[in-house]
Formats: structure tokens, sequence, C-alpha cells
């Protein structure tokens, strides 16, 4: 009998808790109910997690056996993907965050943000073109970020993330908070890409190939180094021409082909699991975890550079050098460098103006 009046307490309070008062009171009353995570493990937040990239993102990050907690902020419809994901049969808790006035609760005490918030783009646009709307949504999250949880890792997705990585750290410096080890751009997906299209040229599984790619993440700024490839392998000239191509357009080739209704959504959601599964890793202590990123960098005179980058503890341990790069890269990258200057450059004076 007391057992029974026991369960049936449990029972009317989590239904208690889980009917939304009001449709914006849902979030919060959830988060009452689970004080506590399920598994011990990081605590990760996604801002734009109602987003193209966003949901699968949550999906895959909720199947993480390393995430204890999962916050999962937008300014639409949280309530619903939070509802759906937090059914999934896995260790994290999910909680959701609806609007600018619960992103601070979004962030307290995270240990890795990955931000795919902002606006994607549309056939004929450049990533640059996305500028002045993504620039301030970088912008006010990472204020926030500053603010609730500085110690964070954090990875942006958000493009065009030549400019929004100087941005975060231009935001972060004035916080007081800047710590250069902790910022990434995720520049996983050109990876992903050069992988994928390389093994389709060498007749191989992709998961067998690793190209590095470095610079930046945009167009020619992407330049992938056919020539340190693991496992060892030559290309002709027309075979370096095509895969470099493909790779440096594989954004403009889903946009293209998504015809107005934005770009990659489920491949990027799928390197940006890989990116922060490699961070989690690597924060728990893992060794010997490298990966590209785009990071404040003096691999070149630019202050921010894609390259390999060991992760540790603390984020970014070391940046690897470039190694041997033959004339074609060689030319490439003083190509990149110019754009990418100028991007940078963007960046960092959208905050000091
Ligand atoms: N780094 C990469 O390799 C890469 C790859 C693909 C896409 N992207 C970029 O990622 C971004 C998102 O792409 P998407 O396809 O998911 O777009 P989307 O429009 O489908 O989703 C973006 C989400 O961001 C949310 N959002 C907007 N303003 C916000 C704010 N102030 N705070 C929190 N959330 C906010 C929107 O409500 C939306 O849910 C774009 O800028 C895109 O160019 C980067
Ligand atoms: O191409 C885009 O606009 C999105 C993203 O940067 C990509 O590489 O797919």
């Amino acid at each position: 009998m007391e057992a029974n009046s026991g369960a049936s307490d449990r029972i009317s309070r989590i239904a208690g808790h889980l009917r939304p008062q009001r449709e914006d009171d849902v979030c919060l009353k959830r988060s009452d109910c689970r004080a506590k995570g399920g598994v011990s493990g990081f605590k990760v937040a996604i801002l734009g997690a109602a987003g193209g990239i966003g949901q699968p993102l949550a999906m895959l990050m909720k199947m993480n056996p390393l995430v204890s907690l999962l916050h999962l902020y937008d300014v639409v419809n949280t309530p619903g993907v939070t509802s759906d994901i937090s059914h999934m049969d896995t260790g994290a808790v999910v909680r959701g965050f609806l609007g600018q006035q619960q992103l601070e609760d979004a962030l307290i005490g995270m240990d890795l943000v990955i931000i795919p918030a902002g606006v994607p783009r549309k056939p004929g646009m450049t990533r640059d073109d996305l500028f002045n709307i993504n620039a301030g949504i970088v912008k006010t999250l990472c204020e926030a970020i500053a603010k609730c949880c500085p110690k964070a890792i954090v990875n942006v997705i958000s493009n065009p993330v030549n400019s929004t990585v100087p941005i975060a750290a231009e935001v972060f410096k004035r916080a007081g908070t800047y710590d250069p080890k902790r910022l990434l751009g995720v520049t996983m997906l050109d990876v992903v890409r050069a992988n994928t299209f390389v093994a389709e040229v060498l007749g191989v599984d992709p998961r067998d190939v690793d190209v590095p790619v470095v610079g930046g993440h945009a167009g020619i700024t992407i330049l992938p180094l056919l020539s340190q490839i693991k496992p060892p392998c030559s290309f002709t000239p027309k075979e370096i021409e095509y895969l470099t191509g493909r790779i440096q357009n594989g954004g403009t080739e889903v946009v293209e082909a998504k015809a107005g209704a934005g770009s990659a959504t489920l491949s990027m959601a799928y390197a940006a699991v890989k990116f922060a599964d490699a961070c989690l890793h690597a924060l728990r202590g893992d060794a010997g975890i490298i990966e590209c990123a785009y990071v404040a960098s003096q691999v070149t005179e630019l202050p921010f550079f894609a390259s390999k980058v060991r992760l540790g503890r603390v984020g970014v341990e070391e940046i690897l050098p470039l190694g041997p790069l033959n004339d074609y890269e060689r030319e490439s990258l003083e190509k990149a460098k110019k754009e990418l200057a100028a991007s940078i450059e963007k960046g960092i004076s959208f905050i000091r103006k």
C-alpha cells in the first residue's frame, strides 16, 4: 500500500512537471524534474539546436556515451526537438532552452559548446554573404559563453568560419576570458569530404584514408594536402585538379543540389559529432588525438589558420607544422592566405569598430 502510494506520488510528480502550464514553460519544468544527469560524463550545449544541422547533431550527441547532459538552445522550436530527442533510451539527459532569456541557463556549467546557429547559404551566395547576419548571432552567443562558461571548449560551425572564429576570439578578449586553446573553428567537413572523394578516386574505403585539409573554410582557402595523404599515394595532375576543386566546392555542390533549401546539414552533423567526440575524448585525457581545426595559430603569419592540432585536456595542446608542401600546394597556400587575411580582418574589425 505504502509502496503503491509512493509510486503514484512519483508518477504524479513527473506528470505534473511534464505537463506544460504554458507552451514556453515546457523546458523549465522539465529541468526542475530532471535535476541530475543519469550517467557521469560531459555537459554539452548546442546553440542553434533546432536547425538543419542542430537537430541531427543533437540526436547524435544524445547517442554519445561521453555526454551526460545535453542542453539544446535555439530561438525557435526547442521544446519540440527536446521532447522528441529526450525519449531516446541513451544515457544523456536532455534539456531545452528557448529564446534569449534562457540562453544563460543553457550555458551554465557546460564543458563543450557547439555553435551551429545562423543562416545558411542559398545558390549564388558565398559564405561571406552570411557575415552580416551571422556575425551578430555569434557575437551575442559568445558574450553569454564568456559570462556563463568561460572555461568551456567552443566549437564554431556558423559561417563564415574564417571570420566568425576571429569574432569569437575578440568577444572573449573583451570579456577577459580568451583562451586560444579552447576556441576551435570546425573544418572537419572538409576533411570528411576529402577522405570521401579521394577514396572514390582510389577505389578504397574512405575510413582507410586520411587527408589533411589546412587553411580555412571557404573556396580557395580550403587547401587539401594531397601530397601528405595516408596511406601515401600519388595522383596525376588531372586527379589533383579534380580532387582539389571538388573538395573546395563541396559546400557549393550541396547548396546547389538543395536548390534554395539550405546547405549541408546531415554530413555536417556527422562531421561536427566526429569533431566534438574527439574534443571530449581529449578532455577525458585520451592521448594522441589529432584533428584538423581552424584555430589561433603561428603556423603562418596569419593569426588564425586551419591545420592539424593535437587535442588534450585543455583543448588545443599543440599545433602541428604544415609539413613538406609540393610546388602546387605552396602556390595554392599563397592564394589562400590572401583571402583568409581579409576574412580574418573583417571579423576582428566587426568587434573592434
Ligand atoms: N563549418 C561548416 O563546415 C559548416 C557546414 C555546414 C553549415 N555551416 C553553417 O552552419 C550554420 C547553420 O546551418 P543550418 O543549415 O543548420 O541552418 P538552419 O537555418 O537550418 O539552422 C540554424 C538555426 O540557428 C537558429 N538561430 C538563429 N539565430 C539564433 C540565435 N541568435 N541563437 C540561437 N540560434 C539561432 C535558427 O533558429 C535555426 O534553428 C550556417 O551558418 C551554415 O552556413 C557550417
Ligand atoms: O557551403 C556552405 O555554405 C555550408 C558549409 O560551409 C559547407 O561546407 O557545406
